[in-house]
């Protein structure tokens, strides 16, 4: 490597090979820094360069990445397939994500997107089920499968707990969920109340004749973790949630390899993904979040509302499509539309995403004026008056829970 320095990872007539891992940055270069040499240090630093010229002898495998493609401040770097271990995310994201994005060399980089090459995804298991749990776990035909988070969000003892989800699964809906910051606190035990919601879930099936199921939150340490992926199949529930982004991608890995022993789906919540997408100069976009979720093996993920909703949302209707897309033969990942939703919402919310996702509302269940199990009818009401194309407010004509909800929310926007 003697001799070599940052400049020599720049080769604007470069091709990419298939198996080159191709990422798109948006880069600010610093402002004594012209284009060329600040994307030149994004392919050294993310690959095997740094800042000084080395005098390191010897033959190295050449490992370098290189910067070809410069639109503006759109930045292409192709890195070489050996750089990187098969089915070790952590190691992926320290080179492609890693020191390059506190480098002094730019003032701003977002990685935008990945081009994978199939080594590469073929070295992660990928989902287990992606959309085809809604018919593999569920009946739902074309529709969009539904679920609700009880609110508060904590603070609920775990009989509360489940008797909000009887509710919700006797008034029409799929799913009961955790919300991101409820494991096993004091006030509502996670075996507790693992047991006594698949409980009150087989009831609900009983009484409906409809498959119900829970995504019960069991984010903690990856031993732990483990340990609750145990307990949630021997208690036979078919799903656990992940809070993805917060236990990092080395345990959704672990635990996506424990999901394949038990045949379970992984509901992906990505809390604090925000902090990585929400500065559009700056970070990780929730399309490559998405795609990292993706080849980790989430069958669900929360993708947003297309702008409905009360949170900011990132390209909702392009990083879908890219979770449906073809990626040698990987299952796709159904996206879970939540944050704000109600049944007003509904129509909208189908007309910008289309039916294969999933439908998730919290408040807009719970904040119901006549309580859950009311809001629960409204908000499946809505999905199926959507699906057959007729409007909410002639469906409301005969369903009161509906007509109730939409004289409360009607399309509004919440913060
Ligand atoms: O608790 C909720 C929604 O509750 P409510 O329905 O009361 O707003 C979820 O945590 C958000 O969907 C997360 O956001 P996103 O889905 O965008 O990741
Ligand atoms: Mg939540």
């Amino acid at each position: 490597m003697t001799g070599i320095t940052y400049e020599d990872f720049l080769d604007l007539d470069y091709e990419p090979v298939a198996s080159d891992l191709v990422c798109t940055f948006t880069v600010q270069p610093a402002s004594d820094m012209d284009m060329d040499a600040a994307a030149s240090r994004v392919a050294s630093e993310s690959s095997n360069g740094t800042w000084a010229e080395l005098q390191v002898d010897g033959t190295i495998t050449d490992l370098s990445a290189t910067a070809f493609g410069i639109d503006g401040n759109t930045v292409q770097v192709a890195y070489p397939e050996e750089l990187f271990e098969a089915g070790n995310m952590p190691q992926v994201l320290s080179c492609i994500a890693g020191n390059i994005m506190g480098m002094k060399a730019v003032d701003r980089i977002r990685l935008e997107d990945c081009e994978w090459p199939e080594g590469l995804v073929t070295s992660f298991m990928g989902p287990q089920f992606g959309s085809a749990v809604r018919n593999d776990i569920f009946d739902a035909g074309e529709r969009p499968i539904t679920a609700t988070v009880p609110k508060p969000k904590v603070g609920l003892s775990t009989d509360q707990h489940v008797q909000v989800g009887y509710e919700a699964w006797t008034g029409g809906l799929d799913l009961l969920k955790d919300d991101e910051n409820l494991t096993d606190q004091s006030f509502n035990r996670f075996d507790e109340r693992l047991t006594e919601s698949l409980a009150a879930r087989d009831d609900a099936q009983d009484e409906t004749g409809e498959k119900k199921s829970y995504l019960i939150n069991v984010t903690a340490d990856a031993n732990t973790m483990l340990e609750r992926v145990d307990r949630v199949a021997e208690e036979g529930c078919e799903y656990v949630m992940v809070d993805v982004v917060t236990c990092g991608w080395a345990a959704v890995q672990a635990v996506r390899e424990r999901c394949e022993k038990h045949g379970l789906a992984i509901h992906a919540h990505r809390a604090m993904h925000a902090a990585f997408d929400r500065v559009p100069t700056q970070g990780v976009s929730m399309r490559v979040i998405a795609q990292i979720s993706r080849l980790c093996g989430a069958d669900q993920l929360h993708t947003g509302t297309a702008d409905l909703g009360k949170l900011a949302n990132e390209d909702t209707v392009g990083i879908n499509e890219w979770l449906y897309g073809d990626l040698y033969g990987t299952n796709d990942v159904l996206p879970m539309a939540s944050g704000g939703l109600h049944p007003g919402l509904v129509p909208e919310l189908v007309k910008r995403v289309g039916t294969n996702i999933g439908v998730q509302a919290g408040g807009g269940v719970h904040g119901h004026p006549d309580g859950t199990h009311a809001g629960a009818k409204a908000f499946r009401q809505a999905v199926d008056a959507t699906v057959e194309g007729t409007s909410l407010e002639e469906y409301a004509e005969d369903h009161p829970e509906l007509k109730v909800a939409i004289d409360k929310w009607g399309t509004e926007t919440p913060r």
